[in-house]
């Protein structure tokens, strides 16, 4: 989904829709507490149906609990969720996917009848979901283990087998629970594909993440979360454009009176400088440099990651958590 900036007036926490974007998940104000401590405090979301949406934040932060508000499992103290058109999730259950942060599949089942298992949930009927699974398992290059009980299984594995368990009803809206932990990166990029693929066909993706990298590469728009808070919400390229792009500037001749239109704070290391984008936009400092002979030799404008994104909009201590998290075996 290609979205324009200048669509999304920007107010609160980050990015709002336009009033015509079909929404599969409007959330305003929830909050949740737990014996006095508020686990969820205030969270806006706007998921744009048939978008990738992730939930980046740190352990601890409140992606889970978020979740399951808007699954309908528990309900908020305050605020206002809509899932696919209904204020109560649990009664749209059948056209959602779950897959849990704690994952779990009946050890003495096989891969197949554990996949239909899961579809009986949804209400899929059995027979079909037996056959749906074997036909899942061989569409996803696990066809040989259909008949494999999850004991018999790695971890991983038993993890994919969950995974097109969730699948299985062709859902409109699938809720991933920090999908890609305890994935090797083969089976990691397996999932991203399988994700998009999703999107592709039209149904809404949101899952949650503490990798930065999942959220940049995968997601049309992320909410960041710490301390159960939502300081962003909005098109992962609109949090990139909280601050401003860098330049690495690199010039023949070392002197000359261009260098008077180079930023006063810019770092200067052999014939490179590096530079924050000034607000009056490059041009007025490539005309100086061709005017005064500088000799460009490269030039480079790159907007910042959503690594350092994050540092601005969640603060140093957030992303401290963020890299903690994504240090801890899970
Ligand atoms: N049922 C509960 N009772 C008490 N505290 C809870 C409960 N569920 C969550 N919490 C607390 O609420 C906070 C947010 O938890 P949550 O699981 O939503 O975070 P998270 O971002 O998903 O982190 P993680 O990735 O570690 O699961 C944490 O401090 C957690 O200990």
């Amino acid at each position: 989904m290609k979205i324009e900036l200048g669509e999304w007036p920007v107010s609160g926490n980050g990015v709002e829709l336009g009033s015509d974007v079909e929404l599969a998940i409007e959330a305003r104000g929830l909050v949740k507490r737990f014996d006095g401590f508020t686990a969820v405090d205030g969270v806006d979301l706007s998921v744009p149906k048939g978008s990738i949406f992730g939930i980046l934040g740190p352990n601890g932060a409140g992606k889970t609990t978020t979740l399951r508000i808007l699954l309908g499992i528990i309900d908020p103290d305050e605020g206002f969720r809509r899932v696919l058109g209904s204020e109560q999730p649990m009664q749209v259950a059948r056209r959602i996917g779950y897959l849990p942060e704690e994952r779990g599949l009946y050890p003495a089942m096989k891969a197949y009848e554990a996949i239909a298992f899961l579809a009986s949930l949804r209400g899929v009927p059995l027979k079909e979901g037996r056959r749906k699974g074997r036909e899942l398992l061989e569409e996803h290059g696990l066809g040989y283990a259909a008949d494999r009980q999850i004991r018999q299984m790695s971890k991983g594995m038993a993890q994919q087998v969950q995974l097109l368990g969730t699948l299985v009803h062709e859902p409109d809206l699938v809720v991933f629970d920090e999908p890609f932990s305890g994935l090797d990166a083969l089976n990691q990029g397996k999932l991203e594909r399988m994700i998009r693929a999703l999107a592709e066909r039209g149904t809404t993706v949101i899952f949650s993440t503490h990798v930065i990298a999942h959220a940049e590469r995968l997601c049309d728009r992320i909410a960041i979360i710490a301390g159960g808070k939502v300081p962003f919400a909005g098109p992962v390229d609109v949090a990139r454009d909280r601050l401003r792009p860098q330049v690495r500037l690199e010039t023949r001749q070392h002197d000359g009176p261009w260098r008077a239109a180079i930023p006063a704070d810019a770092r200067h290391e052999g014939a490179f400088w590096y530079f924050t984008l000034p607000e009056t936009g490059i041009e007025p400092l490539l005309r100086a440099l061709i005017e005064g002979d500088a000799g460009i030799l490269s030039l480079s404008i790159e907007r910042a990651g959503l690594h350092d994104a994050f540092v601005a909009i969640a603060g140093e201590a957030a992303a401290r958590a963020l890299e903690e998290s994504a240090g801890e075996p899970r």
